[in-house]
């Protein structure tokens, strides 16, 4: 089965997300390509869904954050796509509400994270409202910050309505915050979408693919192990050789000694098992910033050697 594409559309509410998918989408019709949209939102009548056009398969998640609470039905509905669909492309459209981090956490699973390659999060921003962020309340401006720290990709909406100063001083402040991404000022999401097709989040591609040495921003890697290993040995992994800036694992892992692999998760600090009762696919998925994926893939490999 090939890999699916995937495309992570981030942003506040109001700031062009369904605007470029839109743009995105008709591109696609135009190349032919067989596309899929998951589409996030808050309340429980889905708003945008009209936009999606008959012949792109859509799956939709209402009444709440596809980071917080719907974890489990992301999964679900990705893996019903991938299946059934086969697509070339998926987009993901989510809440203005969502947290970088947590969305690429929902969308990996160690179940299928070898059939999707995801190819960045592209970021919308309101152009005005980015200016006038400090009159939100903490929390929203924090959302914010995030959407805009973990972007591959940042598009400025609505420049148009702005002064040249204005527009200087946005691009200044976004690119202090987030030197990796391309910030592109523009109106109704109008971006080349080529730029958009090259992206490529800083990910490690398992075993025998490339991974890269010093990956900036948010990246992440998936490792397949192909022996059980030393319980000891993997735990000495964790306490010695885990980057703080490692946010998420979640994977299966089978111990010297046991029938069964064991669902191994890891958030923000805190480890923990689950028994299996059946053999599983022994993928792991990592989440982490800034990462030398070299460095983690190597020391996995040699759990193996021992
Ligand atoms: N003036 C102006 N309006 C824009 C621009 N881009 C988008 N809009 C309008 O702003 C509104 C919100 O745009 P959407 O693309 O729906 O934004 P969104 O991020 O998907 O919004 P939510 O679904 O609420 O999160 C729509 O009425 C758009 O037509 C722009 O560059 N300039």
């Amino acid at each position: 089965m090939k890999q699916a594409e995937v495309y992570i559309l981030s942003g506040f509410l109001g700031s062009g997300k369904t605007t470029l998918l839109k743009r995105l989408l008709e591109e696609e019709r135009t190349n032919g390509r067989k596309v899929a949209v998951m589409m996030n939102e808050l309340g429980n009548v889905s708003i945008d869904s009209g936009e999606v056009g008959e012949d792109v398969a859509l799956k939709e998640l209402l009444g709440g954050c596809i980071c917080c609470t719907m974890s489990g039905q992301v999964e679900a509905q990705l893996q019903g796509l991938l299946m059934l669909e086969n697509p070339d492309a998926i987009y993901v459209e989510t809440t203005g509400a969502a947290h970088p981090v947590e969305v690429l956490d929902a969308l990996l699973s160690p179940l299928f994270a070898d059939k999707i390659q995801l190819k960045g999060i592209v970021s919308t921003v309101d152009g005005q409202r980015w200016l006038d962020r400090n009159l939100m309340g903490p929390q929203l401006q924090q959302l914010l910050l995030e959407q805009v720290r973990h972007a591959d990709y940042l598009i400025v909406n609505k420049s148009s309505d702005l002064t040249e100063k204005e527009k200087a001083d946005i691009v200044i402040s976004l690119q202090a915050m987030n030197p990796k991404a391309k910030c592109v000022l523009t109106d109704y999401s109008k971006v080349p979408l080529n730029e958009l097709r090259n992206l490529s989040l800083s990910s490690g591609k398992g075993k025998s693919g490339n991974v890269n040495t010093k990956a900036l921003g948010l990246g992440t890697y998936v490792h397949t192990f192909h022996t059980s290993v030393s319980r000891e040995k993997f735990d000495q992994f964790l306490r010695n050789h885990l980057p703080d800036a490692i946010y998420r694992i979640k994977g299966y892992i089978k111990f010297q000694g046991t029938a069964y692999p064991e669902l191994f998760q890891y958030s923000y600090g805190m480890p923990s098992f689950l028994k299996e009762e059946m053999n599983i696919p022994l993928n792991m998925v990592f989440i982490g910033e800034n990462m030398n994926w070299n460095e983690i893939k190597s020391e996995l490999e040699k759990l193996e050697g021992d």
